[in-house]
């Protein structure tokens, strides 16, 4: 281990401004705030291979900040921690078990503490910087061949690096990106994977099963019944549209993109409002729609097709306009919703509402924090002011795992990957901010 990693381990006590002052040195003289365990031990054993884990200075520090530390100590560790992260210490960087530094301090019941709010906030900045980066085409260069390790490596034997047999798979689809972006494997996995992509998604063969809505091969989580209190949540948000200043408007418009089991459709079409359009691309999912006599309902129309080529219809004919619209799709990325955000402003009526099935990142918790922040800036942006309310989900979607009730039948039994892995859903209800 260097003496960077070491420093970062506590291991003398109190904590003071020393710890502060030799972080700087290490990190002024050029080691990086990336630098990991296993790079430094791979040097001083000559082991060329790239290692495929990362725990980082950050990650130290979390594992290793006193729980007992006073509140000297958690000012100087929180300095170390801002330092770190000025210096670009990674926010969504995995260890050898698959642990960002903020899911570290969640596992250790820290993430009331400031720090992990500062690592929230820096992966947001990182999120946004990521877009731009992105957006003009920029490439970021990630050249650590030529670090001079001799000048601050002082590995100790003992110290085991990353084992590959140890390390879980990947479960964040949000931190892969990030952390991958450069491998052509990926890319040809991303393709070939209908939850990822949306053009393998609508050619690929759905199932409908008692409490879920599956890819027929691959047993991917489309929709599930688990939710159920969640689409509850959105259609009493999109009915909230409907109100203006104590009165139900004349006319009641409603939008749901995306129909899956029906759900909240049939919420909202017990609600009887003027008009439901549900907006669906799936052939599959258009059959279930004919086959449940939907098409046949007096105030249902159903835009067949992507919400992208429907949508921008409806804005150009423009003469419909929405109480409530609500967005839960399949195999889209955030870059969608962002795109969705630039029609929503020109169909919501002033007073309507706007909602969406909150599971980005929420893999993950503290990339679903992160994001949460994210969305309400976005929204933000397009002058909608976004409330989230918090709910338990259930117990059944923790990973039986995690929830140490093996007996508990949990819901992931027969789905390829749990999308979901959070204790608590943000559920989002968006308006015009001078509503
Ligand atoms: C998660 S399900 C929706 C579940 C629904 N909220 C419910 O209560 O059952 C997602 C649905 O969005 C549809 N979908 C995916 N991409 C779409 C797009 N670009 N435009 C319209 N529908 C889309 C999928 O085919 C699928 O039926």
């Amino acid at each position: 281990m260097s003496d960077l990693h070491e420093l970062c381990g506590f291991q003398t006590r109190p904590i003071g401004s020393k710890y502060v002052e030799d972080l700087k040195f290490y990190l002024k003289n050029g080691i990086p705030a990336t630098y990991t365990i296993e790079e430094a031990y791979n040097y001083t054993h000559n082991i060329e291979e790239e290692p495929t884990t990362t725990t980082t200075p950050l990650h130290i520090i979390c594992s290793h900040m006193p729980t007992d530390a006073s509140n000297e100590e958690l000012d100087i560790i929180n300095q170390m921690v801002e330092i770190l992260l000025e210096y670009g210490a990674g926010w969504c960087l995995t260890d050898i078990n698959n642990e960002t530094p903020g899911c570290i301090l969640i596992r250790r019941k820290l993430n009331d503490s400031p720090i992990y709010k500062q690592i929230v906030s820096a992966g947001v900045r990182a999120e946004l910087l990521l877009r731009k980066v992105s957006e003009y085409d920029m490439e970021i260069i990630e050249d650590t061949d030529d670090l001079n390790h001799e000048q601050f490596e002082s590995l100790k034997e003992d110290e085991e690096p990353a084992d590959e047999e140890h390390k879980e798979e990947e479960s964040s689809n949000i931190s892969d990106i990030t952390n991958q972006q450069n491998s052509g494997q990926l890319e040809e996995n991303f393709k070939n994977d209908p939850s990822g992509n949306q053009e393998t998604y609508l050619k690929t063969k759905l199932e409908y099963k008692d409490d879920a809505l599956v890819t027929k091969d691959r047993k991917d989580g489309v929709m599930m019944s688990w939710e159920t209190d969640l689409m509850r949540m959105g259609c009493d948000s999109l009915f909230r549209g409907a109100n203006i200043e104590g009165k139900v408007d004349d006319e009641v418009n409603i939008l749901n993109i995306g129909f899956g089991m029906g759900i909240i459709d049939t919420m909202i079409n017990e609600k009887n409002p003027t008009k439901q359009y549900i907006c669906e691309a799936h052939p599959d999912v258009l059959a279930k729609l004919r086959h449940d006599g939907w098409y046949e309902k007096p105030n249902v129309v159903i835009l067949e097709g992507r919400w992208q080529e429907q949508l921008n219809k409806l804005l150009s004919e423009g003469n419909v306009f929405f109480n409530g619209i609500y967005y839960d799709t399949y195999s889209e990325h955030y870059e969608d919703m962002l795109e969705l955000f630039d029609i929503v402003v020109g169909i919501l009526k002033p007073h309507g509402v706007f909602s969406f099935f909150n599971g980005l990142g929420a893999d993950r918790q503290v990339v679903y924090e992160v994001y949460k922040q994210l969305v309400e800036m976005d929204l933000a942006n397009y002058g909608l002011v976004c409330k989230f309310e918090q709910i338990e989900v259930p117990e059944s979607t923790l990973k039986v795992e995690d929830t140490n009730a093996t007996e508990n039948k949990s819901v992931w039994d027969d789905i390829k990957r749990a999308y979901w892995t959070c204790p608590t859903y943000y559920h989002p209800e968006a308006r015009f901010m001078d509503v």
